[in-house]
Order: C-alpha cells, then structure tokens, then sequence
C-alpha cells in the first residue's frame, strides 16, 4: 500500500511542534526565529534630524534667494550629530548642521551646503552665510517617527532574524528578543560500504556523501547539526546508538537502510518502535521511507539511501517539518511555473520529482533535466546542477517541450 505524499507529509507534521521559547540577547540572534512579534522602543528617527550636511533655517527666510540675488544669514552657532543642544534661532539667522544631527526646534528647514556661499576656503561660512536657493518647509529634515513609531511592530512571531530584521530591532532599542530554541538535530549516513571523502576504494566501497547532502539541506532551513555519525550495518547497535541520538536530540535524520533488503538496517533497528511505521510513499524519488517519534524522544525521519533520494525525501518531509519545529511560518521556497525546453517520460501513479536547470531567457523561466530522468535517484553527479525540482503530477502523463511544469526553486543545493 503507498500513501499519497500529502498524507504522508501531515502525519509527519501533526506530530512535530515548536521548540520552547527562549530569550536572548539579539547580538546572538542572527538567524534565529522569532517566537514573540517585537515591537520598536522608540520612535524612528528620534528626533526630527538633518538629513544633509549645511544650515538649519527658517524656510520662510530663503523666498527670494538665486544665485544673483542671494539672501544672507547671520551664522549663530553649530550642531554636529551627537549634539543635545537645541538653539534658538531667530528669524534670519542659521546653524550649521551635521548630517543626522537634532535639528534645532526653531529651525523648519535645512539647506545643503552646496547652495550657499561661505567665506572660507571649503565653502563653508564662520558668522555670515548667502543662501543661493529657496527651500520648502521641512526639506532635508526626516521628521521624528516618520520611518516608525514607538510601540509600532517592526518584526512578527515567525520571522527568522536577517540582518536587517536585527538591525531594524537594534535601531528602534530593543535589546533582547524571545526567539525559538534551535533544532537540535543528528544526522546519520548508514552503509557497510560508505569511507571517508578521498580515501582509497575498494571494489563495492564508495564514498560518503549524504551527511554533507543533508547538513548542507539543514543549514539552509537555518539549523547546524549537533551530531553528524556514521555507523555500520549492524541492526543492534543502530538500535542502541539511535536510542542515545533520541534521548538528546530533537530529531535524528538518517539515510539509507530502508527498503526492504537483508541488510536495511534503519527499517530493521525501528521496528520495534511503536510510533515509527515504515511506508511506500507514491512519489519518485524518494519512495521508502520511515518515520515517527521515538520512544526516547526525538522524530525520527529515517530517508532512503540513494542521494538523490535522501534530498527529495528531505524536500519534502524533512524540510516543512523542521520549520515546524523550528517555529518558521514565514512562507515557503517559491514554487514556479516554467517551460520545459526538452520533453520527457512522466511516471505513472506517483509524483514525479525530477532535478531541474532553470534558465531565464527571452521567453521567460524554462527548466530542463539535470538528471536522466530514467535514473534519477542514484545521480548524485548531475544532481550537483540542479536549480529547482518540478513536480509533475500523478496521472499527467509525459511531458512534451513546450509545456509548463511546476518547479521548487531550491537555489543553492
Ligand atoms: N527489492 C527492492 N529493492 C529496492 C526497492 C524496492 O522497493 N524493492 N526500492 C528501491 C528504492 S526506490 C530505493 S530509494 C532504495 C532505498 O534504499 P535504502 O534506503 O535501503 O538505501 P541503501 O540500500 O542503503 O542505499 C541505496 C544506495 O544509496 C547509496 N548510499 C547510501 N547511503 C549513502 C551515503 N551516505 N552516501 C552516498 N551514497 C549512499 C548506497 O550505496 C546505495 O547505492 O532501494 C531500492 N531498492
Ligand atoms: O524511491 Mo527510490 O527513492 O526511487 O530511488
């Protein structure tokens, strides 16, 4: 019996929830989720500020002012960015202002620097300045709270922490933000025959490539690995070691061992777990799978072997359930509509998930296989260009040059 990977995906996540809520400074929350909408201390700017170096003023003063006719102003003092003093300005006289500095109560305009005339060699005035043009009311000048005002929300539950969502918060004088704890997560190769990266072979050895494939995917939804182990084909001590890996973690992500072979140790090891079934899913990619929660603790999401597989079944079981966990509601990766630039067999009765290129020509977004579409799960190699997965539907049939297919927008794998 498969199930439909819709099915699959919510008995997954009807079981995952959020992480508990923690609090932390946000000079450590870079990439965080936040779990409580903050809301600014203060208004933005705080105070009505110069947005130009050059002379606060009175608008009303410049009316008249050109190049040939300019007017003059008296010169009284001078406020650079930093300062607290607020001086008065009488009609006709100026202050000289520093970008970002408050602007003078008295004042309603500020006028650049470069259209005025000042005695000194750099252009600028000691005690008598010429306004060479008219400003309105309020020009060069950003008006307190204009940007954002106190107690207004500038970050929403959620949300994970970018470094302008961060800045925005440091600005408006929020200290600490109430974020999601991270995901603690273990990733697990098996396989007798899987060596290091770059050690010598033997005939059936190959090397490992999974755990990078799957902490790479983790990264991307925002989650480091704690554990990244690789144990052997022995169905006891995958039992014993996965036991441990649950009791500390919250979910473990193994790949390989889970069809039904003699040596599929993952499918094995978990049968005794009552809340862990293993299941045919009608998707390709990406068919055997094995999951639930383990009795020790952790979700267990056990993914099939062959890389191409393990990344599609990552997709789309493992990735929407650690944003789950992780707190995440911000919307998903964007799902596009392109124009296949080749045609190829569509596979009846499961969801076809094929690796794509995605060009942007002239006519718009197209895709193209990045892999054999007869061979996809195990080519790890052509799977290292791939921009996107289309889903094709069960039932679709083929898929002609021409057509418009739906496609995950993966970016960077
Ligand atoms: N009789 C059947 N055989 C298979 C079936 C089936 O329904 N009946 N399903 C096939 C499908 S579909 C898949 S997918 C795989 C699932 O296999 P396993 O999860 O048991 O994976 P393994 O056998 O352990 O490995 C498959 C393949 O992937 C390579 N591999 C595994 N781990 C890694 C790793 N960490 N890095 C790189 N490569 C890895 C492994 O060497 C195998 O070549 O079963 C089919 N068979
Ligand atoms: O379902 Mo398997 O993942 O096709 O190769």
């Amino acid at each position: 019996m498969t199930e439909l990977p819709e099915v699959y995906s919510e008995w997954i996540l009807s079981r995952i929830k959020a992480t508990e809520i923690v609090e932390v400074s946000i000079a450590g929350a870079h990439g965080r989720v936040l779990a409580q909408s903050a809301s600014a201390g203060v208004d933005l700017p705080l105070w009505s500020a110069s947005a130009m170096d050059g002379y606060a003023i009175h608008s009303a003063d410049t009316v008249t002012a050109t190049d040939e006719t300019p007017v003059m102003l008296r010169v009284i003092g001078e406020v650079e960015a930093g300062s607290s003093l607020d001086p008065d300005l009488p009609s006709g006289s100026a202050v000289r202002i520093m970008t970002g500095a408050p602007v003078p109560t008295a004042a309603d305009a500020v006028i650049p620097v470069e259209l005025t005339r000042g005695s000194k060699p750099d252009g600028w005035a000691d005690d008598q300045v010429q306004v060479l043009r008219g400003v309105d009311r309020g020009a060069n000048v950003r008006r307190r709270g204009e940007d954002v005002v106190q107690g207004e929300t500038i970050a929403h539950a959620g949300e994970v922490l970018g470094a302008a969502r961060l800045s925005a918060l440091a600005a408006a004088g929020v200290a600490s933000v109430r974020v999601y704890r991270t995901p603690r997560v273990a990733v697990v190769s098996t396989g007798s025959e899987l060596r290091e990266p770059g050690q010598p072979l033997l005939r059936g050895e190959i090397p490992e490539s999974n755990s990078l494939l799957i902490s790479g995917m983790l990264r991307e939804v925002g989650i480091e690995a704690r554990t990244v182990e690789h144990i052997t084909d022995d169905a006891a001590s995958l039992r014993q070691r996965l036991a441990q890996l649950a009791a500390d973690h919250d979910a473990v992500i193994t790949t390989g061992g889970v069809g039904p072979g003699l040596h599929d140790v993952v499918r094995i090891a978990l049968e005794p777990e009552p809340e862990i079934r293993s299941v045919r899913v009608a998707v390709r990619p990406g068919q055997p799978q094995c999951s639930g929660r383990h009795s020790a603790g952790a979700f267990i999401f056990g993914l099939p072997g062959n890389p191409v597989s393990a990344a599609v079944s990552f997709e789309l079981f493992v990735r929407p359930a650690l944003r789950k966990m992780a707190g995440i509601t911000a919307p998903e990766r964007r799902r596009l509509e392109a124009t296949a630039t080749t045609g190829w067999r569509g596979k009846s009765g499961v969801l076809q998930v094929l690796p794509v290129t995605l060009s942007e020509g002239p006519e718009g977004l197209t895709c193209a296989p990045a892999v054999p579409p007869k061979g996809v799960s195990h080519s790890v190699g052509r799977h290292g260009a791939t921009d996107g997965y289309a889903l094709v539907e069960p039932g679709r049939g083929d898929i002609a040059a021409g057509d418009q297919v739906r496609v995950i927008e993966t970016g960077l794998l």
